[in-house]
């Protein structure tokens, strides 16, 4: 089994004359966090996009696990073993934490009508795995006082660890996590730190993110990919990227390195 598990190779995608990936290739390895940073407008998400293909590439290539994404349809990446949250929250507001939860579990998998309707063993299996993992990912991230609680209600903090657990209960292999600290504060992003850093420890998922806030890469990542206007401008750990020229350069033009930056959401 290769080290690698995402590897995308000359990677672009052109919306008429906007050249919003251009020639981008990096490989994720199996069991790290690895990040991509730019100033708005890179084309960060457009690459996670790509990824979960909801956009085709104009041309290049993703191999997820050995398969070539290319020309996957979106429905089937995400039963390859891709989950993914977004920088707007997207939960069923009106259903609980743990009915989300469980939304999540059975989302990506496939079901027998006949099976269901007469509520067959197979069934009844499914339905207690899925209990099963909801209860250990509500465990995980301390989720047990809002269990039965309507997301509606939620403070916009816990949402974030919501949508967080319902990409868990997929069971995926890759979690794209697009801003996970994106509208939370200073004590609710050590926490998202925190997760993180379990996900991959404890879980062994792999984690490809998006972010801004320079702390938390810092404290998550183990390697970092900085883009500006579409195309690679540096790779590395996270000290070497801030502290690489060209990436100064792309953020602000002036300042010795990037640790203070802070996007205002
Ligand atoms: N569907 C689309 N049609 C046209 N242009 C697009 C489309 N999607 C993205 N773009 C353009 O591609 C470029 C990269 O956008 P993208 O959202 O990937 O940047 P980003 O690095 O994620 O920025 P931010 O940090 O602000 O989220 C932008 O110029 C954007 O306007």
């Amino acid at each position: 089994m290769t080290n690698v598990l995402l590897s995308v190779k000359d990677l672009s995608v052109h919306f008429g004359g906007v050249r919003a990936v251009h020639n981008v290739s990096f490989d994720v390895r199996r069991g790290e966090v690895f990040t991509l940073i730019g100033p708005n407008g890179a084309g960060k998400t457009t690459v996670f996009n790509l990824i979960s293909r909801i956009y085709t590439a104009t041309s290049g290539r993703i191999t997820f696990n050995g398969q070539d994404l290319t020309s996957t349809p979106p429905y089937a990446v995400a039963t390859l073993g891709i989950a993914r949250t977004f920088q707007n929250i997207e939960l069923f507001e009106h259903a609980t934490v743990l009915q989300n939860l469980l939304i999540g579990y059975h989302a990506h998998r496939t079901s027998s009508f006949w099976s269901d309707l007469l509520f067959a063993p197979r069934t009844q299996r499914s339905e207690l795995a899925a209990r099963t993992k909801a209860e250990e990912v509500i465990e995980l991230l301390n989720l047990q006082h809002y269990r039965d609680s309507l997301v509606a209600g939620l403070p916009y903090g816990t949402r974030k660890v919501v949508e967080l657990g319902r990409a868990l209960c997929s069971g995926p292999k890759l979690i794209l996590l697009d801003e996970p600290s994106s509208g939370l504060n200073v004590e609710e992003t050590e926490d998202m730190a925190w997760w993180i850093r379990d996900i991959k420890d404890e879980l062994g998922i792999t984690v490809l993110m998006v972010e801004h806030d320079m702390t938390l890469v810092s404290r998550v990542s183990d390697r970092v990919l900085a883009m500006n206007q579409g195309e690679v401008l540096a790779l590395g750990s996270p000290r070497e990227v801030q502290s690489h020229p060209g990436v100064v350069e792309a953020y602000l033009g002036t300042i010795d390195d990037v640790s203070n930056l802070r996007r205002v959401a």
